[in-house]
């Protein structure tokens, strides 16, 4: 399922390959997130103009609205959304914990109030399975507790031990119903937790390990914490995952953030924010960010950046910056493109560079003219 290609050789950054029911993805790799079936603003044909490869979905939104019957008539989630490539789905864990209300855990699993009809629920790990396989994803992330950031190491020992036992039954599932789901086996990631303690994080990694999955995430990371302790988060945790295995860092990150974590041997990325910010007006350049808003774009006949994609790069600034100001739709869809554009290109550089053997000098440079200006 999974094949390192190359090794930098002064970091542990690696160019993989990844073998899935719909195709293949090349590692390092910027996931873009399309929790509802749609990465918000654009087409599916778009996504693939901007070469995506894998996309994700969210158990806990499908769940809810449409409901996992609608979309497994259609015969999976994919041929619902019409995407053909391969997609991951989170197995509604974090979702429940930053969206839904009046949480109770068991040991069963999440009850809680569904946040858009305020309708009681119950997340357990079998059905979070039972779901994924419905939506025929790709990659389906077991069913996790997330911890708060901050919170009591008492707290965070007894979640992961939660977590672990969830994973055994999540493991079960797919021994008892391994799910082909007619589009081709579907590859399960565990997901490390232990918040902030090198010790928890490890022995989370252990138990989840001695589980044996296709691939592992750390978890428990961008809640809120300090930069320094995501750093640390996935220091501990990757030691202790096997090295012929894909390693997906959820929910993050920044630019420096992704490259950061890809020389500490980080395969995967997720992040809302490229289609996030980009309907908020700010679009990344090699320069770093800049919100198009600004007075100083009013003439600028430039486009948004000189490594744009044509498909946007024949718009000004100016141009760009009276649609989003006139409150026009295009706006957000250029935006949004021109973001996933420079993740998906940041992580293209990335592969470039490790094949190279020059990983941290790219990140190095990269990093230098994103932020001096
Ligand atoms: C935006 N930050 C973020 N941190 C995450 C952390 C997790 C996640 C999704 C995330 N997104 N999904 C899980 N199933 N567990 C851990």
């Amino acid at each position: 399922m999974f094949q390192v290609l190359a090794r930098d050789p002064s970091c542990q950054a690696r160019r993989g390959l990844m073998e899935l029911a719909h195709g293949t993805v090349e590692t390092p790799i910027f996931m873009p997130v399309g929790t509802q079936g749609t990465v918000k603003t654009l087409h599916p044909d778009e996504l693939e103009l901007l070469g995506a490869q894998i996309i994700l979905g969210n158990t806990y939104h499908l769940w809810l609205r449409p409901g996992p019957e609608t979309i497994k008539e259609f015969g999976g989630l994919h041929k619902f959304a019409t995407w053909d490539r391969p997609m991951l789905t989170d197995s509604g864990g974090f979702q429940v914990w930053s969206l839904a209300k009046l949480r109770k855990i068991t040991e069963e699993g999440v009850r809680f109030q569904n946040h858009l009809d305020g309708s009681r629920m119950m997340l357990t790990p079998e059905l979070s399975m039972e779901i994924q396989a419905a939506l025929g994803s790709d990659i389906a992330m077991l069913f996790d507790e997330c911890p708060p950031y901050p919170c009591e190491r008492k707290y965070a020992e007894t979640s992961l031990g939660l977590t672990t036992r969830w994973a055994k039954r999540c493991k079960d599932w797919i021994e008892k119903n391994q799910p082909t789901s007619g589009t081709g086996i579907q590859r399960h990631f565990g997901i490390v937790q232990g918040s902030i303690w090198a010790d928890l994080r490890e022995k989370s990694a252990r138990e989840l390990v001695e589980l044996d999955f296709d691939g592992y995430a750390i978890g428990g990371v961008s809640v809120g914490e300090p930069e320094e302790e995501m750093m640390r988060a996935v220091e501990h945790s990757v030691p202790f995952l096997p090295e012929n295995k894909p390693r997906y860092a959820m929910g993050l990150g920044t630019p420096p953030q992704i490259l950061e974590m890809i020389g500490r041997g980080v395969d995967m990325f997720d992040c809302v924010m490229p289609t996030r910010v980009a309907r908020h007006g700010q679009a990344f350049t090699l320069d770093g960010p800049i919100h198009i808003k600004n007075l100083a774009f009013e003439r600028d006949p430039r486009p948004l950046c000189e490594s744009s994609h044509p498909h946007v790069a024949r718009f000004s600034r100016a141009y760009i910056r009276h649609l989003f100001r006139a409150g026009e739709i295009l706006a957000l869809r250029l935006l949004s493109f021109h973001n996933l554009h420079f993740f998906l290109r940041l992580a293209a550089n990335a592969r470039e560079a490790i094949s190279e053997g020059k990983f941290p000098e790219f990140k190095e440079s990269f990093i230098r003219r994103y932020t001096q200006s």
